[in-house]
């Protein structure tokens, strides 16, 4: 049953590059809380996390830098080359940000709450709780062109990552509401100032208030 006290939860997700950040810091603008599952990763590898300890018990020493922090760099070109490594990274990490996500939603003192989750397509109903889903979506190639201005990949890298992740038709079967971000900043703006007053609106409905 829908407990009425539980803020009204969205979770935003697209794949990489899609626009997801460009979004949620939209809607923080608006006053709305948002929680980054991309964040809370990071987190969890902070030095002396136990997360941490385990990756090195997985992946090996060579996976941290000179100072005892994550090698992203490096871990990221280690599991987005190998199905295998890319798993026994996410049973070390997904459980833990399913149960951070959850646990920081609680807290959510906007009307709403935005919880930016890039693999929800791909958590089997993990995030059941949530009450709505937004999609960024875009065409392949202007994602995959927007990946390689902002980061500088390895060759095949960014081909690896959208291979790592659900197709469009896959996310788009989860949304309530989408975002299309093949224009301009213009354009994806205004689509969030629509829905900012939707999910005012369904909030609203929820709280009674
Ligand atoms: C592999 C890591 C170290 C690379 O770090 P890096 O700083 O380069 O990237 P960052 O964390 O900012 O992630 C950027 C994007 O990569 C994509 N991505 C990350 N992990 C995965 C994954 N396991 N499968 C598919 N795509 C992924 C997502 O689109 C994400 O938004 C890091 O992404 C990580 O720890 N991944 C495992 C945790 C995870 O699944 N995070 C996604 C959020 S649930
Ligand atoms: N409508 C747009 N027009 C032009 N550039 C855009 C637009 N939307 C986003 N971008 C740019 O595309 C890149 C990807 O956007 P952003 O970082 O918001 O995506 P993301 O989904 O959060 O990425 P990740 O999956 O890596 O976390 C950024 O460089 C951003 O500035």
């Amino acid at each position: 049953m829908t407990d009425p006290h539980r803020p009204y939860t969205v979770a935003l997700t697209g794949g990489v590059a899609s626009g997801k950040s460009t979004v949620a810091e939209r809607f923080a603008a608006h006053g709305i809380d948002v929680l980054d599952a991309d964040l809370i990763a990071r987190e969890l590898v902070q030095p002396g996390a136990p997360a941490l300890h385990e990756i090195r018990q997985r992946f090996g020493r060579e996976m941290l830098d000179a100072a005892g922090g994550l090698d992203r760099r490096r871990l990221r070109e280690a599991v987005f080359s190998a199905p295998a490594e890319r798993q026994a990274l996410e049973a070390i990490l997904h459980p833990r940000i399913r149960r951070a996500l959850r646990e920081r939603a609680s807290g959510i003192r906007s009307p709403y709450g935005l919880l930016a989750i890039p693999l929800l397509a791909e958590s089997n109903g993990s995030y059941d709780w949530i009450d709505r889903v937004l999609v960024v979506d875009l065409p392949r190639e202007l994602q995959l062109e927007r990946l390689s201005r902002r980061d500088t990949l390895a060759p095949g890298l960014a081909e690896a990552m959208l291979a790592a992740q659900a197709g469009r038709a896959e996310r788009l079967r989860l949304a309530d509401d989408v975002i299309d971000n093949s224009g301009s900043l213009a354009a994806l703006n205004a689509q969030v100032e629509r829905l900012h007053h939707r999910y005012l609106e369904l909030a609203g409905d929820r709280t009674g208030a």
